[in-house]
């Protein structure tokens, strides 16, 4: 900074950039701008939250894991024949699960045998939007970011029609709460023409709000093993 600006004050006795920012457009007004504060206590009450609702979650038994999956396969199939008419000729994107997500891995292979190109969310770069890529039963999977299964670097990319995004948590409103990469949220707010977007979890995950930011965007629908919660 140079000396001439060194020493200066606003006149209101703040030197903060809004400052600098009014005396160029005084209606000035940026509406993406996040009190830094508050920012930093939402970043940290979502934290907290991942724990708590990732660590409930593990607590679940393989049986009661196994009706949940069943449960939820079973309604996404139905959904897609009612709102995709079975997605065939479309590509679906669903998650190769971790973390005690709900494995709908043999939703997958029934899905590419009825003729629906099935994909994977890959972290191809980090801070960027996801990418996609083709699986079918036959693939050899490798390891992407985080140690998750991803198809290898010669599965063709694809661009997803409907993608399914797991959930940590979720509120009636359709907002997710992920891993904390920002991953999905990059990507729908790059990806046009935009996919349909399920959010996929468990009903015990909801939560009454999620403090929604400015990047946050909300889903298309939400399904739990109590059926669609929010459309
Ligand atoms: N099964 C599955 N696959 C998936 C996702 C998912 O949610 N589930 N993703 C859905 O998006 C993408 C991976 N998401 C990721 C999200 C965060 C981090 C990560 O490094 N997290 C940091 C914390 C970041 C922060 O707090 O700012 C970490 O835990 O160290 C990695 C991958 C793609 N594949
Ligand atoms: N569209 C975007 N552009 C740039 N940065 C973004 C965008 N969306 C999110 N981020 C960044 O990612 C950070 C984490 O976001 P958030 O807490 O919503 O993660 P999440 O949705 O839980 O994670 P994930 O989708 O990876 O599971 C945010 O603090 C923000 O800085």
């Amino acid at each position: 900074m140079s000396d001439e600006f060194k020493n200066f004050r606003c006149p209101s006795g703040f030197s903060s950039p809004p400052c600098y920012a009014a005396e160029i457009a005084p209606d000035y007004f940026d509406p993406l701008a996040v009190d830094p504060e508050q920012a930093r206590d939402v970043a940290r009450w979502r934290k907290a939250e991942r724990t708590r609702l990732r660590n409930a979650r593990l607590a679940l038994s393989g049986a009661e894991r196994e009706v949940i999956d069943e449960t939820l396969a079973g309604y996404l199939r139905q959904m897609l024949k009612d709102r995709f008419d079975g997605a065939r000729g479309l590509v679906f994107s669903a998650y190769w699960p971790i973390k005690g997500e709900p494995d709908l891995r043999p939703l997958m292979a029934e899905l590419h045998m009825a003729g629906v190109t099935v994909a994977l969310p890959l972290v191809e770069t980090r801070s960027a939007p996801l990418t996609f890529r083709r699986w079918t039963p036959e693939t050899r999977m490798a390891r992407g970011v985080w140690n998750i299964p991803v198809p290898p670097p010669e599965a063709p990319a694809v661009t997803p029609h409907i993608a399914l995004a797991p959930l940590v948590g979720w509120t009636s409103d359709r907002y997710r709460l992920g891993y904390g990469g920002g991953y999905f949220d990059r990507t729908l707010a790059a990806l046009r023409p935009k996919p349909f977007v399920i959010g996929i979890g468990f009903a015990a995950a909801q939560l009454a709000t999620i403090f929604p930011q400015p990047h946050d965007i909300p889903l298309d629908l939400i399904l739990t093993e109590k059926g669609v919660e929010a459309t």
